[in-house]
């Protein structure tokens, strides 16, 4: 039985749509990560199912390329809410997200941010704004952040992130044990208070070309600290985020989502 999709993107971070409203689809991590293979399946950094939902215009579901399921995508909001119409609302792991379609996109908000070492998560306490932490070959010029924007991000400020060797990296970051649900490892040089430079090591991608909650981390951690303001353009590989948020509000990301293509595909021939 041919399952149809859709392939899309925010900014080059590609995703697999499936629409599964009006029927379900069955996903697990092995089916995800076999679908988002590049040389194997059809190819994503995430995979993306629509379901129903109880609270909202309908639910989002979010796969890693290693089968991980996790709480929340920031490019795929976008793409969602332009397949869902203007003033949706997106049930997800990391709650429910409110939607507007924009002439090329969507703008999303997507909810306050998590300071607490316990909502990153941490393995234990530490203060979240400056991390007593440090990794080999990645020189800082500030102390790093760590927050939560439904999943975990942390943001090493650095002179140029465009001289880093992000492959190398950011794995072992990924992995450090001090973050128990891994992370998103954000390398981002701030270039002024409107414009910071950003290139992202995804948990369970690994690098990617944009990363729509790792902008909004990003932009949120730099405007704590000073060093940026609300309405600051995110300068990803892949194109540019503005990121609207001010201290004790709710994170609004605004930025393109395009369509691609529409295919189907054989779900028998993927593992259960
Ligand atoms: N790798 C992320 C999920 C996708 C995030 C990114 N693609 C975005 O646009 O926010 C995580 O494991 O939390």
């Amino acid at each position: 039985m041919p399952q149809p999709f859709r392939k899309m993107h925010g900014l080059g971070n590609d995703f697999v749509v499936f629409d599964a409203r009006g029927g379900a689809v069955a996903m697990s991590a092995a089916r995800a990560r076999a679908i988002a293979d590049r040389h194997f399946g059809v190819g994503c950094d995430q995979l993306v199912l629509i379901e129903p939902s109880d609270v909202a215009t309908a639910r989002m579901r979010i796969w890693n390329a290693d089968g991980g399921e996790v709480e929340s995508c920031g490019n795929a909001t976008r793409c969602v809410a332009t397949l869902l119409g203007d003033g949706a609302t997106i049930e997800t792991l990391g709650g429910v997200l409110d939607a507007s379609v924009t002439i090329d996109g969507a703008s999303v908000d997507m909810g306050a941010p998590r300071f607490e070492w316990d909502a990153v998560p941490l393995a234990y306490a530490m203060d979240t704004l400056a991390l007593p932490l440090a990794w080999g070959g990645v020189e800082t010029i500030a102390p790093p952040m760590a927050l939560s924007v439904g999943n975990p991000h942390v943001i090493l400020f650095v002179a140029d992130a465009d001289a880093l060797d992000i492959e190398a990296l950011g794995r072992p970051i990924e992995n450090d044990p001090i973050f128990p649900e891994r992370v998103n490892v954000n390398f981002a040089t701030i270039e002024s208070r409107t414009r910071i430079r950003l290139r992202v090591w995804e948990r369970g991608s690994g690098a990617t070309l944009a990363c729509g909650t790792g902008a909004c981390a990003t932009a949120v951690a730099a405007i704590r600290a000073g060093r940026a303001k609300s309405g600051v353009t995110v300068a990803l590989s892949g194109g540019d985020l503005v990121i609207d948020w001010q201290p004790g509000g709710t994170i609004r990301m605004t930025g393109p989502a395009t369509h691609v293509f529409s295919g189907e595909i054989d779900l028998a021939a993927f593992p259960a």
